[in-house]
């Protein structure tokens, strides 16, 4: 069956046809049969040099041999046990080898539960009410974050959403990103009610959107001086712009830190941890509850062990990713529009200056975006669809495949 007949089946009985709204691509979602190294393969026999990575995940490429090996070896062993199993503790223990800022971790399933069980925590261990976000960012999709939401909020120009009582988001504070002025004269005003500031050191739902010089550092201070909690949600950033993530490349050390993404391998996880004596006020060992049943799953925690493995084998791959990165935003020089990268992530943006927050995010233009994408789709390369995702690369995308993509930029601008 083709991508077309497959989504009209899938709508009926699927809410808009697809599992996360950002898959929802009009008019038609394409359906992806396999996925090797760099590249997708779909059920109307396209081949596509995949430059959306899952959103993230999968900075080895699909099916990795490593990573494949060591899913198979743990299947054979079972999936699931319900009780600790002794890879967690090797993975929390690589985890904080690798962020100085985290003593203790715990896993769960996903980025999301991840942020919320890092705000609750936060609220249980200084006792306060309110949290701040940023314009814009974007920490998944439950109750106290769906406000002026990035990702498929923005994209489907629904940052806040239904279903989420105003008494609760009334807890939850905007300021805008690269304004230390927003956040010192609301921490001068309220501090004694605000637990936690939570951002995305670099804004990946919205762009990416990069931090000012000095910007990150003063967030630091700020809150520090306030006694107000500063989680860094590296769910993107993580092991994607070095082994230790946004928090090594900028120098800064939160209290808390939320994780996911490529911690999983490409398998559902997601992971919160800093300080220990934050830490230790998780259940069972202090008053704030956390559980779940997939949590620490076998085969999430061998996938996100043997990713992690191949990463610290191979720590010039993200000197190659930036390489291969530039590569892309060189093809795009002098196209009028700008191009923001860091790392292997990236982005073109259809408005003339680089973005430097949410508010500027929202003036590019959308519809440019949406031509610009459906060019690079018949030129066989998948963006994610959205002038506001990041696009990512992964190691297995070759000079071959940078090649084509940069000309593919070239040649759709
Ligand atoms: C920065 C950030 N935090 C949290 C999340 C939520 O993660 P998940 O989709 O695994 O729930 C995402 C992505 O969805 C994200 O990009
Ligand atoms: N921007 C989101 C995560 O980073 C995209 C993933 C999704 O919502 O399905």
């Amino acid at each position: 069956m083709k991508s077309s007949e497959l989504y009209n089946i899938a709508k009926q009985v699927i809410p808009g046809g697809v599992s996360s709204p950002v898959r929802a691509i009009q008019p038609y979602p394409f359906y992806v049969t396999s996925g090797h190294g760099p590249r997708l393969t779909t059920v109307d026999d396209a081949d596509l040099i995949d430059c959306c990575c899952a959103y993230g995940p999968l900075i080895l490429g699909h099916a990795h041999p490593v990573i494949k090996e060591a899913i198979i070896g743990q299947l054979s062993d079972g999936w699931l046990y319900g009780t600790p199993a002794p890879a967690e503790i090797t993975l929390a223990e690589q985890v904080i080898r690798d962020h100085p800022s985290i003593e203790m971790v715990r896993f769960v399933s996903s980025g999301s539960e991840a942020t919320m069980a890092a705000l609750r925590l936060a609220r249980g261990f200084t006792g306060r009410t309110d949290i701040i976000k940023i314009e814009g960012g974007f920490h998944g999709a439950h109750d106290a974050v769906l406000v002026q939401a990035g990702s498929g909020c923005t994209t489907l120009g629904q940052p806040d959403s239904a279903g989420v009582p105003a008494d609760l988001v009334k807890h939850t504070r905007q300021i805008p990103y690269n304004d230390i002025e927003s956040l010192t004269s609301l921490l001068e005003k309220d501090s004694s009610s605000i637990a936690a500031l939570i951002m995305e050191p670099v804004l990946g739902n919205i762009g990416p959107i990069l931090p000012e010089k000095g910007y990150l550092e003063e967030v630091r201070s700020v809150t520090a001086e306030h006694d107000v909690l500063l989680i860094f949600d590296e769910v993107i950033t993580g092991y994607r712009l070095g082994i230790g993530g946004a928090q090594q490349y900028f120098g800064i050390r939160p209290d808390l830190t939320t994780l996911g993404k490529i911690l999983g391998g490409g398998l559902p996880i997601g992971a919160f941890g800093g300080r220990k004596d934050i830490m230790s006020m998780i259940a069972p060992a202090g008053p704030v509850y956390q559980a779940g049943t997939f949590s620490g799953n076998p085969l999430s925690l061998t996938a996100g062990i043997a990713t992690l493995e191949w990463i610290h084998k191979h720590p010039e791959m993200y000197g190659d990713l930036e390489s291969k990165t530039k590569i892309i935003e060189d093809a795009c020089t002098g196209k009028g529009g700008s191009f923001v990268r860091i790392g292997s992530m990236f982005k073109y943006y259809f408005r003339n200056q680089p973005p430097r927050n949410y508010r500027e995010a929202k003036e590019a233009d959308t519809t440019a975006f949406r031509s610009f994408w459906e060019k690079m789709l018949k030129a066989r390369i998948f963006l994610p669809p959205s002038q506001f995702e990041t696009n990512f690369i992964s190691v297995a995308h070759s000079e071959r495949e940078i090649e084509a993509i940069s000309q593919a930029y070239k040649a759709c601008i």
